[in-house]
């Protein structure tokens, strides 16, 4: 060990687990590295781990499977004294036209759950406004930047929905509540509340395979997204294996 590593300043490549919806994700992602991907059993759940070492798991679709994947994949991590430093919630979504137009690229500053309230005869109203929860977790600036520079990946808020978009009003009443939102998907803050339980930073990357509006499904663009991701995989894993995770509440 060098004189560094003794003081912390650098660790060694960081424990990553990349959590996606679903197995064809997940299988987008794993196609970004090298080499052969093995499997990893745990109760109740399939790892796959790269040759890098990075851990990929399909968690399932929403935000509660998600959240209830993550958790015990983070544990089993704990208990097995091989902890995470990072986790990485990935998947397509949808994009808020015209920012972040379908093919493309957003990784998070924001990973906030849209729909985590009440509704009042004055409109929606957040949990925290009723004095508990959380609605937002802000992944640290400096891997979000690693990821956009690597990538080319806009940056902004990604919302999480337990109901996918499906009319231009509800489009336009998102926007109207988050002015920063760039992409949605299902399950970012299910992910985000695991990792924050344990300490551990997280990230939301989604590639845009519709547009968040009216109801279209043959405007999909799934194998496009799937591309997207495997290429943003390709790029971003080495500039977040020399990211450090000590930096990961410099903002
Ligand atoms: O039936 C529909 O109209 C419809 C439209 C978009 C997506 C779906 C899904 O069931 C996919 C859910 C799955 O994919 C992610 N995803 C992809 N696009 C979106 C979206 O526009 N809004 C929210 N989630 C989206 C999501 O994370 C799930 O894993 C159905």
């Amino acid at each position: 060990m060098d004189v560094q590593a003794e003081e912390g300043l650098i660790t060694a490549s960081a424990r990553v687990l990349v959590t996606t919806a679903v197995p064809v994700e997940r299988d987008a992602v794993a196609r970004a590295f090298p080499g052969p991907v093995t499997e990893v059993r745990l109760p109740g759940t399939l790892l796959c781990r790269t040759a890098a070492g990075w851990d990929l798991l399909a968690a399932g679709v929403g935000p509660a499977l998600a959240a209830a994947s993550t958790a015990g994949a983070l544990t089993a991590a704990a208990l097995d004294g091989a902890p995470y430093d990072l986790v990485v919630s990935a998947g397509i979504g949808g994009g808020f036209a015209p920012e972040a137009p379908v093919g493309s690229l957003v990784v998070a500053d924001a990973i906030t759950v849209a729909d985590l309230g009440a509704e009042t005869a004055d409109g929606f109203v957040p949990v925290t406004e009723l004095g508990f929860g959380t609605v937002t977790h802000r992944p640290p600036g400096p891997a979000v930047r690693a990821v956009s520079d690597a990538t080319g990946a806009r940056t902004g808020t990604i919302l999480t929905v337990s109901t996918v978009t499906g009319t231009a009003d509800r489009a336009a009443a998102l926007r109207g509540r988050h002015p920063g939102a760039l992409a949605e998907g299902m399950e970012g803050f299910g992910v985000a509340e695991a990792a924050a339980a344990h300490g551990v930073p997280a990230l939301e990357i989604r590639a845009v395979s519709n547009p968040v509006g009216p109801r279209d499904r043959a405007a999909w663009r799934i194998g496009d997204a799937l591309t997207a991701l495997t290429e943003a995989f390709g790029k971003l894993a080495p500039a977040l294996e020399s990211w450090n995770p000590h930096d990961a509440h410099d903002r």
